[in-house]
């Protein structure tokens, strides 16, 4: 791996809960005006406050005048307080857990403005340190690591996720099937972390192993594949967990799993499995562990873990559970052990058969161990204690086996390229640790982190080196504190601590106490090596951030770490192909040396980064800034019109400051020199003050003092203007109070009189009223007497109007049968006499007849005649025409009569024609109808008045 160009160190927490106060890795620090006050064990230190500095802090903490922890850390409290949580140091960045989504701090509009942004451009962010170490990765061709570091909690995870987000925004790549490499590994984090993570006191979802990412890109700079490697897995805590914390996950989403996958696997509540109930913490605040198993189960899917791998998975994590529940009793032999009871040997056959290996062999490799000799092959059996050990032992290996498995699988699923040519690697590792018990995990931990500083050191010392020769200055004789001495006893071959262990751990004799009284022996005068006083197996180093003591009694077995060789055959013939999976064959014995291959550095690193800057010239200004600032303690050099060098040289010489050095532009100043000059200046600008101050006081009492005399006179004047106003003032109050009294005389009077009026007219109104009504209703009850009178008359006239109208009629009637009747019989008679006269008719038209045939008789008889008797003929037709003219007058009578007689016929009764009357009584009908009108009409047919009679009315 190249040295990495950049660190990041995820920063302790901090705590901002009053303002003034800071509680930084378990030292208070209090903030007052001034000064910075810190407690710390060893009692109250206090150092002058940053007045340089802005009140929201400087975002590069080499920007600060004072190079001290308190003034460092309270730069990240004020900073931090402004929701800042990233500040450089130089080139590192330290982040300080927010506890709170910041999601603008991380959208794609903030990294689009980091993408290619020069770094210190724009304010302090992870993904200007992910930018800065993808363009050196493209410019010089050269793979890139960010280191992560910081205890538990501070949010390396996270920030390693940010830094993955950010260099896949910058090389991505699309991947196979839609899912970009970087989603793959994303994915993936729920797995690792369902069985690497666990709650712990300061998280509640803690990696207990460490994590390198590792990106790899292709010669375009697109991410071309990716590799998850993890270090240092926490084995201990699958068998030992203290209250309130958790062990891995995967224990209890295994045990709120649906009941069937509970019922195949006989497990049950959590509380009945010692692994877990050595803490009373069983469930998460926010997280459903039944959901959990299932998101684990689907991320599984999404890995490529098949349906039976996965079963087989969580089968193992059961048959730790129940492994664990077993417990050993003595005995008969000494030194031996059985299992305990039936409880323990049913959590036994349930542990062989989820393994799928011979519930006996198992019982024998947990209390029983072989060990094979030149000679011959001994077995020698384990008193309860250590059968206790072989068990947890079996426990932590089958477990770890696991989880390098499932490392493996997400390997391959997410792909490698073997072809590429750089990568970025992302290092997420805890840092320095120390708690009351340290084991051999805590001692991996320290040397990486030793590791790390001196990598650091020399990184931070290099970078001061290069400045130091571009500005042309002499910086042989510039100090720094060095660890190689740390590193020399963990690591030197032969001879260091590691190198003791593992020729402990060759010798089948040793114990951890001849392994402690080597160590005594071999650096009992070296300075970081301490032998605490009444303890005969613990040590302490003292590390670069302070003394540790170790306990050295698990060191032997936690080096080794080796598979014991009773498990190794136990598990390599378990008829579960996964399970012997997770051993194979050991083709041979091989070295038991712990692998670090990664480094990590905490926050206390970054006090050292600045504290090897003190040991140099951590102070630097360019020769303006120098003379800006420091001018006034040598007026005369500025006047004396120097070049700006030779006037910086000029006032440190006149300051009596030794051991500085001038460079081509700026300034170089010894640790703690720039707080001299500072002191210096402000004397001077002290005592300029003061003076100042005199000039001013004198100028102002005097200002003052006129002031006030004139003050006085004013306000004399105004005094006796306010006498006089006030005397004005009560006369007119005076006059007021009679005008007032006279008005409101009158306003009573005429008050009352208006309501006496009032009530009068209101008493007359209602008299009136009353009058009125009265009459009211006597014309209402006169209208309604004159509207019945109306009614009556109305009545009569109209009972009498039909009795008359009934009269006329009955007398029309009478008279008209007389006219018709006389009619008739005049025309019965008439027809009667045109009967006779018919009669007559025919017989004179007999008559005639005969004598026309008389005549035509006596014609022959009477021919002679003719001539003789011709006058008479003529007479006779004379006589015979007016006969005839007779006849026809006669006829023509009769055709009147009988034409008279049938009009008489058709017009006799029933039938009465109406023949229009020549009435004399018309006004009387008309005033009648009149009043019938007036009175309303009642029916319909008296509207409709006959006002023609037909007849003469007489009334
Ligand atoms: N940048 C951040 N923004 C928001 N929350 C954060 C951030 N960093 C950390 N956190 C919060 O702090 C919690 C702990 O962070 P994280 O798990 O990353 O710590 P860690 O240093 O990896 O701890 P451990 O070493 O125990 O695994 C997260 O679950 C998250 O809630």
């Amino acid at each position: 791996m190249v040295a990495a160009p950049v660190n990041i160190i995820v920063g302790s927490h901090v705590w901002v809960e009053h303002p003034e106060l800071a509680w930084v890795d378990g030292e208070v620090f209090k903030i007052s005006a001034e000064e910075v006050h810190v407690h710390t064990t060893n009692g109250q230190t206090v150092f002058p406050k940053d007045t340089e500095a802005p009140p929201g802090g400087v975002d590069d903490m080499t920007k600060l005048s004072y190079l001290h922890e308190p003034g460092v850390l309270h730069n990240l409290a004020a900073r931090y307080e402004l929701n800042e949580i990233y500040t450089y140091t130089g080139n590192i960045l330290i982040a300080i857990n927010p506890f709170q989504r910041l999601p603008h701090l991380y959208d794609t509009h903030m990294m689009e403005q980091y993408k290619g942004a020069q770094f210190g451009e724009l304010s302090p962010h992870v993904f200007a340190i992910a930018d800065v170490a993808y363009r050196a990765m493209i410019n010089e061709g050269k793979s890139n690591s960010i280191l992560v570091s910081g205890e538990s909690g501070a949010g390396k995870t996270e920030t390693t996720k940010m830094l993955m987000r950010y260099l896949a925004y910058l090389g991505g790549r699309s991947g196979v099937e839609g899912r970009t490499v970087e989603q793959q590994v994303l994915e993936s984090n729920p797995v690792l972390e369902a069985f690497g993570n666990a709650k712990t006191v300061r998280n509640n979802n803690s990696s207990r192993f460490g994590k390198f990412v590792e990106l790899q890109f292709d010669k375009n700079g697109r991410i071309s594949g990716a590799a998850v490697r993890t270090y240092l897995l926490e084995r201990s805590r699958v068998c030992q967990i203290s209250d309130p914390e958790r062990n891995y996950h995967c224990f209890y989403l295994l045990c709120a799993a649906p009941p069937e996958v509970r019922e195949k696997f006989k497990l049950g509540d959590p509380k009945s499995f010692h692994y877990l109930n050595q803490s009373n913490c069983y469930a998460l605040d926010g997280v459903d562990d039944t959901e959990e198993y299932l998101a684990t189960r689907r991320a599984m899917d999404i890995v490529g873990i098949s349906e039976e791998e996965q079963d087989a998975i969580f089968r193992v994590v059961a048959a730790i559970l129940h492994l664990g529940n077993i417990e050993f009793a003595k005995g008969e032999e000494a030194d031996s052990s059985v299992i305990k009871d039936e409880k323990s040997r049913f959590h036994l056959n349930t542990t062989a058969e989820l393994l799928k290996c011979d519930a006996k062999s198992l019982e024998d490799a947990l209390i029983n161990r072989v060990m094979v000799t030149p000679e011959e092959v001994i077995t020698r059996t384990l008193d309860p204690v250590a059968a206790v050990g072989s068990r947890d032992a079996l426990a932590k290996t089958v477990y770890s086996r696991l989880f390098d498995w499932l490392v493996d699988k997400i390997n391959s699923s997410i792909g490698q390229d073997p072809n590429s040519r750089t990568i970025i690697g992302v290092l997420d590792i805890y840092g320095f640790e120390s708690f009351k018990l340290n084991s051999f995990e805590q001692f991996c931990i320290n040397f990486t982190n030793e590791k790390l500083q001196q990598h650091f050191n020399q990184h931070v010392f290099k970078m001061e080196q290069e400045e130091y020769t571009k500005e042309e200055i002499n910086w042989s004789y510039i100090e720094f504190v060095d660890n190689q001495d740390v590193l020399d006893l963990i690591e030197k071959k032969p001879g260091g601590i590691i190198a003791l262990l593992d020729e402990a751990c060759m010798f089948p004799k040793s114990t951890h106490e001849t392994f402690a009284q080597k160590l005594y022996q071999t650096f009992k005068s070296n300075k970081r090596f301490i032998k605490p006083k009444l303890s005969r197996t613990s040590f302490t180093i003292s590390h670069y951030a302070g003394e540790v003591t170790y306990l050295a009694d698990l060191f032997l077995d936690k080096n080794k770490d080796y598979v014991v060789a009773e498990h190794q055959v136990l598990l390599t013939a378990s008829k579960c192909p996964f399970v012997s999976g997770l051993f194979p064959p050991l083709p041979e014995e091989s070295s038991k040396s712990s692998k670090f291959s990664s480094i990590g550095s905490r926050f206390k690193g970054v006090l050292e980064a600045i504290r090897i800057s003190c040991a140099g010239y951590p102070t630097r200004r360019t020769f303006y800034e120098f003379l800006h600032r420091f001018g006034v303690l040598a007026p005369d050099v500025l006047d004396g019109n120097y070049d700006d060098k030779v006037a910086c040289e000029k006032i440190l010489d006149k300051m009596g400051l030794k051991g500085y050095q001038i460079g081509k532009t700026k300034v170089f100043l010894r640790a703690g020199q720039m707080a001299e000059l500072d002191a210096r200046r402000a004397e001077v600008l002290g005592n300029a003050a003061r003076i100042i101050q005199r000039q001013i006081r004198t100028y102002i009492a005097r200002k003052e003092f006129i002031a006030l005399r004139k003050a006085a006179i004013v306000l004399q004047s105004y005094w006796r203007g306010i006498l006089a106003c006030k005397l004005y003032e009560q006369l007119r109050r005076e006059a007021a109070a009679l005008k007032i009294q006279k008005n409101f005389h009158s306003y009573t009077a005429r008050t009352s009189y208006l309501t006496a009026r009032s009530s009068a007219i209101q008493l007359q109104t209602g008299l009136r009223a009353m009058v009125a009504r009265n009459e009211f209703r006597f014309r209402k009850q006169t209208k309604a007497a004159i509207i019945i009178e109306a009614y009556l008359r109305r009545h009569i006239a109209c009972s009498y109007y039909k009795s008359l109208k009934k009269a006329a009629v009955i007398t029309q009637c009478g008279w008209r049968r007389r006219v018709a009747r006389r009619e008739l019989r005049n025309l019965k008679m008439a027809a009667r006499e045109t009967g006779a006269l018919k009669e007559a008719k025919d017989k004179l038209e007999k008559h005639v007849e005969e004598l026309t045939w008389r005549l035509q008789f006596e014609k022959q008889l009477r021919t002679n005649l003719e001539e003789e008797k011709a006058q008479e003929i003529a007479k006779l037709q004379d006589a015979l025409q007016a006969m005839q003219l007779q006849v026809e007058e006669a006829n023509f009578r009769i055709l009147k009569e009988q034409e008279a007689a049938r009009k008489a016929i058709e017009e006799a009764p029933p039938i009465v024609k109406e023949t229009p009357v020549i009435v004399h009584d018309t006004e009387k009908i008309e005033s009648l109808t009149a009043e019938v009108d007036s009175l309303k009409v009642c029916t319909l047919n008296w509207v409709i008045i006959i006002v023609k009679l037909p007849f003469d009315l007489q009334v």
